[in-house]
């Protein structure tokens, strides 16, 4: 009957992308009370607002239960297997960019590359008898990013936080997270790898792939995305 749209429930993301929104004559608000996660679109008919965790909007593309979502690339393709064949980006919002990259301790002065991080991390093994932590919440980008660098001799830990303390609290000899400033890795004495980061990524609104789509809401969709001057 309507079309779901995803949008951040809290947090920069969230007012930011209702600004991008309503400087294109779409108005998305939130609704009740300040705790309540409710909220309406004015400006164009046929749309619900689903106000979601950031990091749960790739699995409710995935799954159908949205038909739209704003979330960062970063999270759409750590979290979703196969990601182009679940969602389709139709518009980069231009805000929300952030790096995903490798980094480690500021005092390693031999390591700058992933050659260099593959040898730490064989010496490591060889001294300590136990592979190289590098903490993340990033798992399948930083595997996959690491493997094509030739880095075999590490271990991911999950980390879903505070992930550039890791390293101070000992649970960790490097980090894979994201930033944007770097004022986060150089307060924690880190250094980021002289490298292509893993993803660059940005804000970005999705359709889902898999959610059906009935007449009424087909022509919600088209209307909305004539009214954000997409396609
Ligand atoms: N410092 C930052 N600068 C720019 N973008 C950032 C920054 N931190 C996080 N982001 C981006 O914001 C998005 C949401 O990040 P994150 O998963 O940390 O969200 P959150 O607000 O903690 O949400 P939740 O925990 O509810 O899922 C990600 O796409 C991420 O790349
Ligand atoms: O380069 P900077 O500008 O310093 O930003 C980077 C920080 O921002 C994000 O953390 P967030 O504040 O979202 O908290 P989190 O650690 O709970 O993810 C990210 O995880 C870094 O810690």
């Amino acid at each position: 009957m309507t079309i779901k749209l995803g949008v951040p429930s809290k947090g920069r993301l969230m007012e930011k992308t209702f600004d991008w929104f309503g400087a294109r004559g779409v108005s998305l608000r939130r609704t009740g009370s300040e705790r309540e996660y409710s909220g309406e679109v004015d400006g164009v008919e046929g749309v619900e607002l689903v106000l979601l965790s950031a990091g749960e909007i790739p699995r409710e593309l995935a799954a159908g239960r949205i038909h739209l979502g704003v979330t960062g690339t970063d999270l759409v393709q750590d979290k979703l297997v196969q990601w182009e064949q679940k969602v389709d980006p139709l518009a980069e919002l231009g805000f929300g960019h952030a790096d995903l990259i490798v980094a480690v301790p500021s005092c390693w002065v031999d390591v700058d590359t992933l050659d260099d991080l593959d040898a730490a991390a064989s010496a490591f093994r060889a001294k300590h008898g136990f592979r190289m932590r590098i903490a993340t919440k990033y798992h399948r980008l930083v595997r996959a990013y690491l493997h094509a660098g030739g880095v075999a001799d590490y271990q991911l830990v999950d980390s879903q936080g505070a992930t550039e303390g890791t390293v101070k609290n000992m649970t960790a000899e490097a980090i894979a997270d994201i930033t944007s400033s770097g004022e986060t890795l150089r307060a924690n004495h880190l250094k980021i790898l002289a490298e292509e980061p893993v993803l660059r990524s940005q804000a970005t609104l999705f359709r889902s792939r898999v959610a059906k789509l009935d007449n009424p809401e087909r022509s919600a969709l088209r209307a909305l995305c004539a009214q954000l001057s997409l396609e």
